[in-house]
C-alpha cells in the first residue's frame, strides 16, 4: 500500500470556485467526537487482518468521493480479476480523505442500506491513495505502461465547461493550468483537464503506450465531453499532442447509477455497532447498482461485467432513461420539495403533492425514452421504491447544488423535445420554475459553482426573471413565447407554497421559544 500520509501540505491549488462537493465523508461523519465512543475501544480497519493484499495499481481514478467508493470502487473490488487490478485514487482537492484513509491502509467501509437493514462491507481495491497536489505520483502512473484505465468522478463543475460544452478558457484556474503548462510539461496544475493533459504529456514521452479515460460523472455523453475540453487544452498547450491523444486515448462513455448520500454520524456509528470498528471513511449507500459502458480499452481493464457492470455499443437510451427519470426528478423534488419545508428524497416522495409533480415529470420524459415502454415503467416504479428507502437519507440540499450544470441537462432535452412536438409539457417546466424559486432564496440554499450569476439573473421582477433565466438556458424567441407563462404561474405557485412554508416554520420557532 503505496498511500502518502505525510504529504499533506495545505492544498495551494487556485480555488476560483467554492468547494461545494468536499472530497469526502462529511464532516459532521469524520468529526463524530470520539468521546461519543467514550470508554469502547473501537480499531481502526487494517489491511492485514480486515482486507486483500493491495493488488498492483493499473487504475488511476480523480476524485474519491462517496459515489465513486460506492460505484467503480466496488465494481472493482467484486471484479472476477480484482486481484490483478489496483486502484490508486487521488482526491478532488483537499487532502483530508487521503489522509484518512491512509491511516486504514486504503480500506473503507461500504454500508448498503437496504429497506430492511444496514450492511458493511469492507472494499479494498484502493491500492494507494493521494492528496490531488501530488503530481509527481500522478505523472508516475501515467508514465507506467501497466496503468491501464483512468476512471474520474469529479462532479459536473470539475470538468470546467463553458455553456457551449467546450473548456472554459476564462476560468482563471483553467488559465493558470494552460500557462503552466506551455511553460513546462511538467508544470503545476490543478482542474481536471489540466491534470489529464499533464498526465497525456507524461504517457507520450515515456512512451506507455494507449490508455483509456472513463468519467463516471452524471452528464450525458460524458466520454466525448472530456475529450472535448482535454482536447481544447492539449491543443492549447501543444499543437501536436491532439493527433498524439487520438491515436491513442479510447474516451469511454458511461451510465452509472447507485444513490450514494454524503455519510453522517449515524453511518459510522452503525458500523462501529455491527463490526467493532470506528471508520470515519464509512460510505452508505442503496443495495441498488448499474453502470453501463461503451467504448474500447486498448490496454485492457478488469472484468467488471463478472460484478454486474454491462458492456453496450450505445450507452444513450440508458443514459436518458436515468438522467431524465432519476436526476430529473432528483432535482425537481431538491427545488420544488425543499422549499415545502422536506429534508430529503424520502420525505418529498411522501408528500402527494410532489410525488404527483414527480409523476407528471415522468409523463413528460418518458415519450422521449428510447427503450420499451414496459423498461420505462417498471423504472418508474423501481424508482419509488429506491426513494422510500427508509435507511437512505439523501438530503435535497445535497441534490440542489450546482444547478447551473444540472438543470440544462435534466430538464431541457426533454422541455426541447415537447416543444418540437408542439407542446409546452408543464411536467418539464416546473424543474426550472422551482430552480428559479430556489435562485430567489426560496428551499434549499443555493450552493453553485455559477452562484453569483444565476442568482442575478432570477432577481427582481419574476416576469423579467423568467425571461432571463429562459434567455441563460439558451431558449430562443420563438421557444421562450409558449413557455414562459407557464413558468410564470408555476413560480408564482411555488412562490406562495414557499412563503407559506416558512411563515408556519418561523410560527413554529417562536411557539417553541
Ligand atoms: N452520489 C450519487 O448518488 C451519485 C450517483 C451517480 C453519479 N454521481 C456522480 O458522481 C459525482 C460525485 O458525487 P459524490 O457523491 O461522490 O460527491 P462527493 O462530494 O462525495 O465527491 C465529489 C468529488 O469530486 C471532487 N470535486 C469537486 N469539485 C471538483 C472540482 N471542481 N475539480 C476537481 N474535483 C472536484 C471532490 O473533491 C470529490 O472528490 C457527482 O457529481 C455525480 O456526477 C453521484
Ligand atoms: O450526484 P449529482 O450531484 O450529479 O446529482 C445528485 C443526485 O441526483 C445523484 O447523485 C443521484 O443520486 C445519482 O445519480 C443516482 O445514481
Amino acid at each position: 500500500m503505496s498511500t502518502h500520509p505525510t504529504e499533506t501540505t495545505p492544498d495551494t491549488t487556485p480555488d476560483t470556485t467554492p468547494d461545494t462537493t468536499p472530497d469526502t465523508t462529511s464532516d459532521t461523519a469524520r468529526d463524530t467526537d470520539d468521546a461519543a465512543h467514550a470508554g469502547v475501544a473501537r480499531r481502526r480497519l487494517r489491511r492485514e487482518t480486515d482486507g486483500r493484499p493491495a493488488a498492483p495499481v493499473r487504475i488511476v481514478h480523480l476524485g474519491v468521493g462517496n459515489f465513486f467508493r460506492a460505484h467503480a470502487a466496488w465494481y472493482t473490488e467484486h471484479a472476477s480479476d480484482a486481484a490483478q487490478w489496483g486502484i490508486a485514487a487521488f482526491t478532488g482537492r483537499s487532502p483530508a480523505v487521503a489522509e484518512s484513509l491512509a491511516e486504514q491502509d486504503g480500506l473503507y467501509t461500504l454500508l448498503v442500506r437496504g429497506p430492511g437493514g444496514a450492511r458493511p462491507e469492507v472494499i479494498s481495491s484502493l491500492s494507494a491513495v493521494h492528496p490531488a497536489d501530488d503530481l509527481d505520483a500522478l505523472r508516475g502512473y501515467f508514465s507506467d505502461p501497466a496503468v491501464a484505465v483512468v476512471t474520474l468522478t469529479v462532479t459536473e463543475a470539475g470538468y470546467r465547461r463553458n455553456p457551449q460544452g467546450g473548456l472554459d478558457v476564462d476560468a482563471a484556474d483553467v488559465r493558470a493550468d494552460i500557462a503552466a503548462l506551455q511553460g513546462d510539461p511538467r508544470g503545476s496544475v490543478s482542474t481536471t483537464p489540466g491534470k489529464l493533459v499533464a498526465g497525456l504529456l507524461t504517457r507520450r514521452a515515456s512512451g506507455g503506450g494507449p490508455i483509456a479515460v472513463v468519467p463516471n460523472d452524471n452528464v450525458p455523453d460524458n466520454g466525448p465531453m472530456v475529450a472535448r475540453v482535454v482536447g481544447d487544452l492539449a491543443s492549447l498547450v501543444d499543437p501536436s499532442l491532439p493527433a498524439w491523444i487520438d491515436a491513442n486515448v479510447s474516451w469511454v462513455t458511461t451510465m452509472v447509477d447507485r444513490i450514494t448520500p454524503r455519510s453522517t454520524a449515524d453511518d459510522r456509528a452503525e458500523v462501529a455497532r455491527q463490526t467493532g470498528v470506528d471508520d470515519p471513511e464509512t460510505v452508505p449507500t442503496e443495495p441498488f447498482s448499474e453502470w453501463v459502458l461503451a467504448g474500447t480499452f486498448p490496454a485492457g481493464r478488469p472484468d467488471w461485467e463478472s460484478a454486474g457492470a454491462t458492456v453496450v455499443a450505445d450507452v444513450r437510451p440508458f443514459e436518458t432513461r436515468k438522467l431524465w427519470l432519476l436526476n430529473g426528478s432528483h432535482s425537481l423534488m431538491a427545488y420544488a420539495g425543499s422549499l415545502l419545508g422536506h429534508e430529503t428524497v424520502a420525505d418529498a416522495i411522501a408528500d402527494p403533492l410532489v410525488r404527483s409533480w414527480v409523476e407528471e415529470w415522468w409523463d413528460a420524459a418518458a415519450p422521449h425514452v428510447d427503450l420499451p415502454a414496459v423498461d420505462v415503467s417498471d423504472y418508474r416504479q423501481a424508482l419509488l421504491e429506491r426513494y422510500r428507502n427508509p435507511q437512505i437519507r439523501h438530503l435535497l440540499a445535497q441534490i440542489a447544488a450546482d444547478g447551473s450544470q444540472k438543470v440544462p441537462i435534466r430538464a431541457l432535452p426533454v422541455i426541447r423535445a415537447e416543444l418540437a412536438r408542439g407542446r409546452v409539457a408543464p411536467g418539464a417546466t416546473r424543474i426550472v420554475a422551482a430552480w428559479i424559486a430556489h435562485l430567489r432564496g426560496l428551499g434549499a440554499p443555493v450552493t453553485d459553482t455559477a452562484a453569483t450569476e444565476v442568482r442575478a439573473l432570477a432577481q427582481g421582477d419574476p416576469q423579467a426573471a423568467v425571461r432571463s433565466v429562459l434567455e441563460w438556458l439558451g431558449l430562443d424567441d420563438g421557444q421562450r413565447e409558449p413557455i414562459a407563462p407557464v413558468v410564470l404561474a408555476q413560480l408564482a405557485h411555488l412562490t406562495r407554497l414557499g412563503r407559506a412554508t416558512t411563515a408556519t416554520a418561523s410560527l413554529a420557532g417562536a411557539a417553541r421559544e
